[in-house]
């Protein structure tokens, strides 16, 4: 089954020209996709129409099937959690309160938010709690946390969810090295299917089963990182020479301008 798929679209801010342009692509279940290109080629933009954020200009985006403007929020985000790199603004609260909000679609009615969540909210909860190593910082306030705690929040925030499609913003963004290697291999532990834009073109070709290459708003590769990310597509998609070295076990970048 096919889990996330864009047919033709398009997407611009109102009365501006097209960001993104003509992009098709089909996620089947379970596959982990990485979305790399350079600055402003339109990588978080892709991400917001995947997330319901903006609906597109032309084209559909479709989640486990349906169309995602045909489906009300809280269903889609039933199937769909995001971790974005804009983080929640009420610092006030725990992390553990941020990550029970995460249980919040699957409530009846929006209002049961801070409630203290009960039974099987409160097991999966503490869970994804356990699983992000926040057990110390549980109690903690939100605003107190550093960049790589908070992230870690957000994930433990989004597996609460129980998505069955996980979608980050440069989620290594703030992780140290550890961090960043614990978080991908949690997220190939979890058998969803993931979609995260990724700067560190090692870590996607490390991560990713299939890289989508963005240059000016279309796709200018689609395939398993080794074909994705060759040397010609790299040198257009950045604007720089690149080499690979694939006589290790992971292939080595390097690049000149
Ligand atoms: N709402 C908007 N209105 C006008 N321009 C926008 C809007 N959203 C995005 N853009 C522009 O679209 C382009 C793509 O932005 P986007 O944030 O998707 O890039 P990106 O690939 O994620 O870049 P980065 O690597 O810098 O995060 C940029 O030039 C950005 O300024």
């Amino acid at each position: 089954m096919t889990a996330v798929e864009l047919c033709d679209v398009s997407w611009g801010p109102k009365g501006g020209p097209d960001i993104l342009s003509d992009i098709s692509f089909a996620v089947p279940q379970g596959q982990i996709m990485a979305i790399c290109g350079a600055n402003g080629a339109g990588k978080s933009t892709l991400l917001r129409l995947i997330y319901r954020h903006h609906a597109p200009r032309r084209g559909t985006v479709r989640l486990m099937g349906r169309d995602i403007w045909r489906i009300s929020a809280p269903e889609a985000a039933r199937s769909l959690a995001a971790v974005l790199q804009e983080q929640p603004t009420d610092f006030a609260l725990t992390a553990r309160q941020i990550v029970a909000l995460g249980r919040l679609p699957h409530r009846r009615g929006w209002g049961a938010g801070l409630s203290t969540p009960g039974g099987e909210d409160a097991a999966i909860i503490d869970a994804a709690i356990l699983r992000m190593d926040l057990t110390a910082l549980a109690d903690r306030p939100f605003g107190t946390l550093s960049g790589g705690e908070r992230q870690r929040v957000m994930v433990a925030r989004a597996l609460t969810q129980q998505p069955r499609v996980i979608v980050l913003d440069e989620p290594t963004n703030h992780l140290d090295i550890r961090h960043q290697l614990e978080l991908l291999a949690l997220l190939k532990g979890l058998e969803l299917t993931v979609i995260a834009t990724l700067h560190d073109l090692t870590l996607a070709a490390e991560f990713a089963e299939r890289v989508l290459v963005l240059r000016d708003g279309r796709v200018l590769a689609d395939g398993p990182p080794e074909t994705a990310l060759s040397e010609a597509t790299l040198a257009s998609a950045f604007q720089v020479r690149a080499h690979i070295d694939r006589s290790g076990d992971t292939p080595r970048f390097s690049f000149h301008l």
